[in-house]
């Protein structure tokens, strides 16, 4: 039966513990102290893991990179009974982490993360004694949309080592990669940050159990990347982007309404209004027109270039500037973000340009970036990094709501995160 590993990816020992027993509770046979946690609560979290789990098999996610046979003996006696080793260490280092394993009654897996011919290295392992071997695709890496599938079936066909598979795994890939040869299915993600860890282990379990076939209908990435960016909020996306893409001073003028989608730019000047609305006549379903116009004193936009936009079926409109006529706009429904409200308009004189590069709130915007709105404002997320930036902000948005769940639960926000522990100390 192919094993499902928890890895446990936290820093606070405490919510590791819990989310072990629930993930345990949905089928998950063995637990991962992964390397953050190791990191942060040392050997300290591999005696604790053994002591509540005495049957459990339990690895030490060290990644060691050099003194392999000191790391192998400080988590074997902590209580692990697999050790994980970086298959770009020296032959040396593992040889020796080798001998040490078998010493302590240990097993070592070797990672492949980004090696980059992981086939050849493993067959190299496996010459030195290795029997577990781990493909994997980290954290950071997962983000950019790299999977380990592909490397997994090559490396099934290859090797005899027991194979372990993680980057990223949800039911449906964690069922492929079952169906694919993997031994152990590691799973960090869709179970530590979930709301539900015990049915989200249990769903890992009854995908991998399953005998259907996997379904090969994916979604793109730009359907996937609008759905997740529906899903997160404005403050999840500019926490992924450790704190930058926010407009200043510019807010929803029509609350409650959320846009996502992607930007046609628009540069005009003091109350010019002739570029904004050329720009509806070329865009279309998805678009937000994102407009700088130089002046917050002078509306732009008003009730009629709304119903044009509403016509074309356009997302939204994003103005560092002014808009007038709320009282037709309020009756239709489009969403509006802008600097300022104002019943004077200016002139179509028609300078400006379309499609270029702007600045808008202080940010810059370029044709085709991805405008996310919402109650808190609007965050630009430059187009050449969006699908990496939502799956980013979605592991935000899925720690928060566990957050939501452990104070509703009775902790305290500064409990939860144990932030007297985590103060800088500098
Ligand atoms: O080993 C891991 C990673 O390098 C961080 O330590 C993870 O445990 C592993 O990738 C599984 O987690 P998910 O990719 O989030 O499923």
């Amino acid at each position: 039966m192919v094993k499902i590993q928890v890895a446990l990816d936290v820093v606070e020992p405490d919510r590791a513990l819990t989310i072990a027993k629930e993930a345990v509770a949905g089928g998950a046979d063995w637990i991962e102290a992964g390397t953050p946690l190791i990191k942060s609560a040392g050997m300290d979290i591999i005696r604790k893991l053994r002591e509540t789990f005495p049957n459990h098999t339990i690895l030490a996610d060290m990644k060691t990179m050099d003194v392999g046979a000191a790391e192998v003996e400080m988590a074997a006696k902590s209580g692990a009974n697999v050790v994980t080793i970086l298959a770009a260490a020296d032959d040396a280092v593992i040889r020796d982490a080798l001998l040490s394993a078998k010493k302590y009654g240990v097993r070592i897996m070797v990672d492949l993360i980004s090696f980059p011919d992981p086939i050849t290295r493993a067959k190299e392992v496996e010459a030195l004694g290795v029997d577990l071997l781990n493909v994997h695709v980290g954290i950071d890496a997962q983000m950019t949309g790299v999977s380990p599938l592909e490397k997994l079936r090559q490396l099934a066909a290859e090797a005899d080592a027991e194979i372990a598979v993680a980057g990223g795994l949800t039911p449906e890939t964690a069922r492929e990669a079952a169906q694919t040869g993997a031994d152990i299915v590691i799973v960090g993600s869709y179970i530590i940050n979930s709301d539900n860890v015990s049915q989200s282990a249990e769903d890992i379990r009854k995908a991998v159990d399953s005998n259907e076939t996997t379904k090969t209908d994916r979604k793109s990435k730009d359907e996937e990347m609008i759905e997740i960016f529906n899903r997160v909020s404005t403050s999840n996306i500019s926490d992924a982007m450790h704190r930058k893409g926010a407009m200043q001073g510019i807010f929803s003028k029509t609350p409650g309404k959320k846009i996502v989608g992607k930007a046609v730019t628009v540069r005009t000047f003091g109350g010019d209004w002739a570029k904004p609305v050329e720009a509806i006549d070329i865009s279309g379903p998805g678009d937000i027109i994102v407009i700088y116009n130089g002046d917050r004193n002078i509306a732009m936009w008003g009730g009629l270039a709304t119903l044009t936009a509403v016509n074309r079926k356009l997302e939204g409109v994003v103005i560092d500037g002014a808009v007038r006529d709320f009282d037709e706009i309020s009756k239709l429904d489009f969403p509006i973000f802008a600097a300022n409200v104002v019943p004077n308009a200016g002139d179509p004189k028609g300078l400006g340009e379309i499609n270029v590069e702007i600045i808008c709130g202080n940010q810059t915007v370029n044709s085709g970036d991805y405008i996310i709105g919402d109650d808190s404002g609007v965050v630009v997320v430059p187009k050449e990094r969006a699908y990496e930036i939502a799956r980013r902000s979605e592991e935000v948005w899925k720690r928060e709501k566990r957050l939501f769940d452990e104070i509703r639960g009775g902790k305290t926000l500064a409990g939860a995160l144990e932030l007297l522990k985590w103060e800088n100390q500098k």
